[in-house]
């Protein structure tokens, strides 16, 4: 439904500076969202995520590459035909972007307005859309009267107007506290399943990832350096962004004491101290029990917890193994054998 080509961005001062250096804000990426599928990009503030998602309705026309929604390739087209295909694409925004002097039906009202439609079928579509985001008593207030979630469900029925295949959202809930946050993925997720609408979601939260994606990629540096399914993310991350994203959002890390007295190499009297992941059946398997008996090693758990990501659970574990040398290997062995994604955090002298 949305398919990026080799698409990258470079900010020059002006029109006609291409021949000072620019800000590569975009390094050239290939992404392409299904039909039907929440697809989810997050990164760094600064890495490129609001100049990639602008780059797909062309609200920042990109230096190189190729932009293609719902088959059409829309970097080709007239400003005419491009106003035309922008009616596919919704886009919902962090500060709601809503006309405070128009109240609630006409700011949903808006583009089709832009577009020429008569009055009466406005009507006809503006009031089931305020019903489906739940706001149909508040028809005639004005922005001022409604909270940030409230806004927000404007936002996104004014983008829903005009029956897009897309919807863009540009940090929808980044300023909005958690409950409402859930409220508004809720929303998102109901209007996905409803409508069959494709979604390219921009945002730094992983809490936003977790909720809604299918799928999601990694920015960094104005690169796509890692995609995945969203189970798969979760559970082993393939870049050390990935991970740093990842240990942030769990909050799963050694206690500062421990990592004082954590060095990189292994020393004669120093066990490993592991962070361990593990999804599907490893969670439910005695793993303590089994790395005692099968590998002569004890654990010592420092800290762990359970995770459900959408239809899967992660379990999570920071621990040091506690044996001799050739012990603690093949306990480390084991642990890959039986499918658990381990990361030496570094080894710490027994008595130190
Ligand atoms: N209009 C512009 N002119 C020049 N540089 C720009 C412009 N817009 C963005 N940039 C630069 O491009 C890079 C990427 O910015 P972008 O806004 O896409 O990042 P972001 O990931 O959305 O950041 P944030 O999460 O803070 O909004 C940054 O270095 C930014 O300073």
């Amino acid at each position: 439904m949305i398919r990026l080509q080799n698409v990258s961005k470079t900010y020059y001062p002006t029109r006609k500076s291409r021949n000072a250096t620019g800000v590569e804000a975009l390094k050239p990426v290939d992404l392409h969202v299904p039909e039907g599928q929440i697809h989810g990009v997050i990164g760094l503030s600064g890495a490129g995520k609001s100049t990639l998602i602008r780059c797909v309705n062309l609200l920042e026309r990109p230096t190189t590459g190729s932009v293609s929604v719902d088959g059409q390739e829309l970097t080709d087209l007239s400003r005419e035909a491009l106003n035309q295909a922008r009616h596919r694409i919704g886009m919902i925004f962090q500060h709601f972007n809503l006309l405070t002097s128009r109240h609630v039906f006409d700011n949903v009202a808006l583009p089709l307005e832009l577009m020429g439609v008569s009055r009466r079928d406005i009507r006809d579509r503006v009031t089931p859309l305020l019903e489906l985001v739940g706001l149909d008593d508040k028809a005639d207030q004005y922005p001022a009267q409604l909270s940030g979630g409230q806004k927000q469900r404007v936002a996104i029925a004014r983008a829903l107007a005009s029956r897009p295949r897309v919807l863009l959202c540009d940090e929808a809930t980044s300023a909005l506290d958690p409950h409402t946050t859930g409220a508004i993925l809720e929303l998102l997720r109901d209007i996905n399943r409803k409508l069959g609408l494709t979604i390219l979601l921009i945002t730094h939260e992983m809490e936003v990832v977790k909720s809604i994606c299918h799928r999601v990629s990694l920015i960094s540096d104005g690169e796509l350096v890692e995609a995945a399914d969203v189970g798969d993310f979760f559970t082993a991350p393939a870049t050390q962004l990935g991970r740093d994203f990842l240990n942030d959002f769990l909050e799963l890390e050694p206690p500062d004491a421990l990592v004082e007295r954590l060095e990189d190499q292994p020393g004669a009297h120093s066990h490993p101290v592991v962070r361990l992941a593990f999804s599907g059946d490893a969670v439910s398997t005695p793993l303590v029990s089994r790395l005692a008996r099968e590998c002569g090693v004890d654990v010592s758990i420092l800290q762990a917890k359970v995770e459900s990501i959408q239809d899967r659970t992660l379990g999570l574990m920071i621990a040091e193994l506690m044996g001799d040398a050739e012990d603690t290997r093949r306990a480390l062995a084991y642990l890959q054998d039986h499918d658990l994604q381990v990361e030496v955090l570094g080894h710490v002298q027994r008595n130190a």
